[in-house]
């Protein structure tokens, strides 16, 4: 079968549906065997009771039901990867997985999408690329990507008759459909420009929850351009009550930030905006960029739905976490709480250089009037099972709105493999890593960005979980 349903994120309140979980196949390279949420909606009733457990990281069959909660009609529909997962329970990581890729370029209007499109177009890169470009009206594609003319080889298709985040999303998947089945020869990665007022949420969600979609492609991750002139009044301005600031969301949804014009303005404002952006997406990389240079594995590869490089990236930023325990937190009897703000902001110079902490100040982390933002958790001990079950399920379930993502490493009692999780408002794939080695330190972390997110109140229902 298609490698497209060996990988699946789950609405978790689809869960209240469950039947059983299944054990998993391990994942080539990572021994996962897949947990989550292995539920058929297909002829099952929703539960009316609950119960201890709902098996959200159970790895052994048992029955799962989710404890009861009116708000968990199934808002969002189990689409067929799900129900293909729950017939072939097979994980895999992004490099065994034969579907074609999609990078998400978003960003506000101007902050130079379409100049690093070029630049990607123009570089050497080795891969075939397909671009998806989403503007309002009409435009001269050759005009702005001057690129495709020099390289020839791309596939470039407009989206211009509406946003591709409020009313194209059909034209998105007829598109990529019509894409993989008439030219799927001719190339290998799909790049999507969005337009500048687009939210990536109805966007990420598309690859979820279509599923004309999965058999063919996957979404490597959404990378987000930030206009170091500009996005500062951008992430200011109010709206009005109920309507996003798409700067913001935008930033909340990345798993990579260009932060591009870095030539005008000052490096303190830079410092600045990047202690900003941190505070509302401490998960996402960064990086300083004129022009959009940037090196293209950080565009081609991003991997920000792949679970093993979740667990790369939560688990092995060593250096970028010493210099920064902004709202990173270690839950242990010397707690300090009025310490929480305090950040070390890594310093990151643009040019497509790495990453490297040249030097660290002594910040404070304001929450901004959006309200979007990040907490981070890192626990040292070992989980109960049913009680993390029933903590995070009903976290993400009765705030799938607020949260926008979340990703962690768990150490579960039980399970000598360590637990790698991600989700999407209340979409969540997790499954098994490497197993914990002897003299390792159990220490769990997840990372947690949305509005109305309470610090204290999170850590207090992580702890709770541990056990004694
Ligand atoms: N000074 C400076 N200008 C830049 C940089 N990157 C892009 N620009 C310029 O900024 C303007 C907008 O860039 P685009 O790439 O069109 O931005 P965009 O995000 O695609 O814009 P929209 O499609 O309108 O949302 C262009 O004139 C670019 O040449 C940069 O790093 N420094």
């Amino acid at each position: 079968m298609a490698a497209a349903f060996k990988t699946s994120l789950h609405d978790v309140r689809s869960a209240m549906l469950a039947r059983a979980l299944l054990p998993c196949k391990p994942l080539s390279g990572f021994h996962c065997r897949r947990s989550a949420l292995f539920f058929s909606s297909a002829g099952s009733s929703p539960a009316s009771t609950s119960s201890s457990s709902w098996g959200f990281l159970s790895l052994t069959p048992r029955i799962g039901r989710f404890p009861t909660r009116n708000s968990c009609a199934c808002r969002r529909r189990f689409l067929s990867s799900a129900r293909s997962a729950y017939q072939d329970p097979v994980s895999q990581s992004s490099t065994d997985d034969d579907r074609v890729p999609v990078t998400v370029i978003t960003g506000f209007l101007g902050s130079g999408k379409t100049t690093l499109l070029n630049y990607v177009l123009k570089a050497n890169h080795g891969k075939r690329l397909a671009v998806i470009e989403n503007e309002f009206g009409e435009v001269d594609i050759d005009g702005s990507l001057v690129a495709a003319q020099q390289a020839g080889q791309e596939d470039i298709m407009m989206l211009n008759n509406g946003c591709l985040c409020c009313t194209v999303r059909g034209d998105l998947v007829r598109m990529i459909v019509e894409l993989v089945n008439t030219k799927k020869d001719l190339f290998d990665h799909i790049l999507i420009e969005t337009t500048g007022l687009a939210n990536p949420a109805p966007i990420i969600e598309t690859f979820y929850m279509e599923e004309e979609l999965a058999p063919h492609v996957r979404l490597d991750g959404v990378l987000t351009l930030v206009d170091a002139k500009h996005a500062p009044q951008h992430l200011d301005e109010k709206k009005p009550e109920g309507v996003v600031n798409e700067a913001v969301q935008q930033i909340a949804y990345a798993d990579r930030i260009l932060l591009n014009k870095v030539d005008l303005v000052t490096e303190s404002d830079l410092d600045v905006l990047g202690q900003r952006i941190k505070a509302i997406n401490e998960m996402a990389r960064l990086k300083r960029t004129k022009y959009g240079e940037v090196d293209l594995d950080y565009v081609l590869g991003i991997g920000g739905f792949d679970l093993e490089r979740i667990e790369k990236d939560i688990m092995d930023d060593k250096p970028a976490k010493e210099h920064e325990h902004g709202h990173d937190h270690i839950c242990d009897s010397t707690c300090n709480h009025d310490d929480h703000d305090h950040h070390h902001e890594k310093h990151e110079h643009g040019h497509a250089k790495e990453e490297h902490s040249k030097h660290h100040h002594h910040h404070h982390h304001h929450a901004h009037d959006s309200g979007v933002g990040s907490v981070s958790i890192v626990c040292e001990g070992t989980l109960d099972l049913d009680k993390i079950n029933m903590w995070l399920g009903t976290l993400l379930s009765e705030n799938a709105d607020d949260i926008y993502r979340c990703k962690g490493v768990l150490s579960v009692d039980g399970i000598e493999q360590r637990y790698v999780f991600q989700a999407v408002h209340a979409l969540f794939e997790g499954g098994t890593d490497r197993d914990w080695q002897a003299d390792e330190k159990r220490v769990n972390k997840l990372v947690f960005i949305g509005k109305k997110l309470e610090r204290e109140s999170l850590e207090k229902g992580f702890k709770e979980c541990i056990l004694n």
